[in-house]
């Protein structure tokens, strides 16, 4: 297996999961403030200590800038997604996974690390026991890339090996392929067409259908080919929530005519997306992000 090189291993890059793109710099940048400032503490007995060879346990991935494999830090991955989420940042990097014996399992590159870990420690738990993280700054693709040789070579220098999860053939790690992508609902529409006089304000066809439907998405374009990204980006959160919603497309002319301008008004709310749960607006795409980050949207969606 040594002799095995880093460029014929199956491409990092195959292991992104939780593209974000769309995401503005400035969310980001607010993002990794909030992540630097929170010192999460773990029950001391989820982090196990051992004699490692590996580096120090931290609680939690405070400190991600990337640095070398050996000088970052060990951490202990909660059990519950949502700390994953909140304590690991949702910044683009690579990370490494151990099991439970500190056995290096895997490397992988993510434009959302926390999303990422959180995917394999629910779909590996008996793998993914501890992980390191690299926060890569202006992480473009050669970049990321790059890190994640730089890792992968240090690791094979160091051990003479590549992590199991790493060698060719190896899809234990890779996000399994949907089989067929199973047909998406048809988005709602307010009006039967254009060629009907309508007896009622649109108004009131707004409000009853956000108040006959618990989830609600205006968007642009229509769920199955959102015509703008902010609008994928939510339709992307409800899907990963795995809500049933109902979406209305903003820019359909001929069966929701004049809703763009009515919605605005009805809302008070300038821009589209526009998501409501229970009848009131809860936010547009960056509300939607954030919440869903934190996990409060995971929380209003079950109430
Ligand atoms: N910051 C906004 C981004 C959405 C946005 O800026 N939408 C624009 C461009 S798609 C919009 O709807 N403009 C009004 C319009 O097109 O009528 C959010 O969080 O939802
Ligand atoms: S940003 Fe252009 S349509 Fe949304």
């Amino acid at each position: 297996m040594a002799a095995q090189t880093i460029s014929s291993l199956s491409s990092p890059l195959q292991t992104f999961s939780s593209l974000r793109p769309g995401v503005s710099p400035s969310y980001r940048f607010t993002n990794f403030l909030f992540y630097s400032s929170l010192r999460p503490s773990l029950p001391f007995s989820s982090v196990i200590l051992k004699p490692l060879r590996a580096a120090r346990f931290r609680p939690l991935a405070v400190s991600a800038a990337l640095k070398n494999l050996s000088e970052s830090d060990l951490v202990a991955v909660p059990t519950d997604p949502q700390e994953v989420t909140v304590n690991f940042p949702s910044e683009s990097g690579v990370y490494a996974v151990y099991d439970n014996n500190n056995d290096l399992q895997f490397i992988g590159i993510s434009r959302n690390i926390a999303a990422s870990v959180s995917g394999h420690r629910n779909s590996l738990p008996e793998l993914c026991h501890y992980v390191k993280v690299g926060v890569v700054e202006e992480p473009d693709r050669s970049a990321l890339t790059q890190a994640w040789k730089s890792w992968m070579e240090e690791h094979l220098r160091t051990t003479g090996n590549v992590p199991p999860g790493n060698q060719s053939g190896n899809s234990t790690w890779v996000p399994a392929r949907q089989p067929a992508t199973p047909r998406k609902k048809p988005d709602l529409r307010l009006t039967p067409g254009r060629h009907v006089q309508l007896t009622v304000p649109l108004e009131d066809l707004i409000h009853r259908l956000v108040k006959e439907n618990r989830v609600v998405a205006f968007i642009k374009g229509s769920r199955s080919a959102p015509l703008c990204g902010f609008s994928q980006r939510v339709v992307g959160i409800l899907e990963s929530q795995e809500v049933d919603y109902e979406s209305v497309d903003v820019l359909d002319e001929e069966y929701n005519y004049g809703l763009r301008e009515t919605l605005k008004r009805y809302s008070n709310w300038p821009t589209f997306p526009q998501v409501f749960v229970d009848g009131e607006l809860v936010g547009g795409c960056d509300i939607l992000t954030s919440m869903h980050e934190k996990g409060e949207l995971a929380d209003l969606l079950k109430k």
